[in-house]
């Protein structure tokens, strides 16, 4: 659903991304710098409670990850190390940002919410890196596996900006509930991926003579 976005996204990312190439910042620059910022911005700011900020900070940062590739693209440097470094870190990223939550809820919250809340978050990092993990196996093995309710998109987005929104005022709670959803909606992406992947394997075996 938001992953559709980046076809929108890319576009609008051009204009900055000829213009860090004009002045020769490389793809790569931007893959680690954009996930140092986001790692840092996400440590520092959700655990000691500047939600609003934190989100925002982390968001401009994460969308980073939409520019290395519109440059990789436009400088016909796009390939295979590019995919590897950008892939790998976008699982430090993701981990750092679900952490981050988690421990805001056992420093700043107190009793059920503390618990309940960090409980998911931790829930929302081993099922969105399962869910990675499924496409890049899928993808070694051949299969293609780029499909699901909860990608990394969906998962990013819906996290922060509840954040953001917890930071101005909206209930804690809501922000428990949206982890509960995007743990599930993880564990469904990661089903969603193992059909997909069956269903190639099967006509795979069908075709071999
Ligand atoms: C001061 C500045 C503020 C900035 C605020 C920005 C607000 C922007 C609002 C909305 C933008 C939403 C659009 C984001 C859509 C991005 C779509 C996109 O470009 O996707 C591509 C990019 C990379 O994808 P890849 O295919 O290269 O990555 C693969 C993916 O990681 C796979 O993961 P899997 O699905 O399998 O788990 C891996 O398997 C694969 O290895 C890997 O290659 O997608 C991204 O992932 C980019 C995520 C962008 C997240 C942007 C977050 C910004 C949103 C909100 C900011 C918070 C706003 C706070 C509001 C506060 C309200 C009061
Ligand atoms: N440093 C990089 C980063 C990315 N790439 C290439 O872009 C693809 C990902 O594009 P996104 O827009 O989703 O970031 C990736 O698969 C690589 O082909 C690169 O070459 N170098
Ligand atoms: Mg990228
Ligand atoms: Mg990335």
């Amino acid at each position: 659903m938001i992953t559709a976005l980046r076809g929108v996204i890319g576009k609008a990312m051009t204009p900055l991304a000829r213009a860090l190439l004009r002045i020769g910042v490389s793809p790569d620059a931007v893959t680690i710098i954009g996930t140092i910022g986001t790692i840092a911005a996400a440590l520092w700011l959700l655990p000691t409670g500047h939600l609003f900020v934190g989100a925002l900070v982390i968001g401009a940062f994460a969308l980073s990850d939409a520019l290395d590739g519109t440059m990789a693209r436009l400088s016909g440097r796009s390939g295979p190390w590019g995919a590897f470094l950008d892939s790998t870190l976008d699982r430090l990223a993701d981990g750092a940002i679900f952490t981050a939550i988690g421990v805001y809820f056992l420093v700043q919250q107190e009793g059920n919410i503390a618990i309940v809340g960090a409980s998911l978050a931790a829930a929302c990092v081993v099922f969105g890196f399962t869910v990675s993990y499924a496409r890049a196996r899928a993808e070694g093995l051949g299969f293609q596996a780029a499909v699901g309710i909860a990608e990394r998109s969906e998962r990013l987005v819906i996290s922060l900006v509840v954040t953001g929104f917890v930071g101005i005022g909206l209930p804690v709670s809501v922000l428990v509930v949206v982890l509960g959803i995007i743990a599930v909606a993880s564990l469904i992406t990661v089903g969603q991926r193992m059909a997909a992947v069956r269903s190639q394997a099967k006509a795979a075996d069908a075709d071999t003579p």
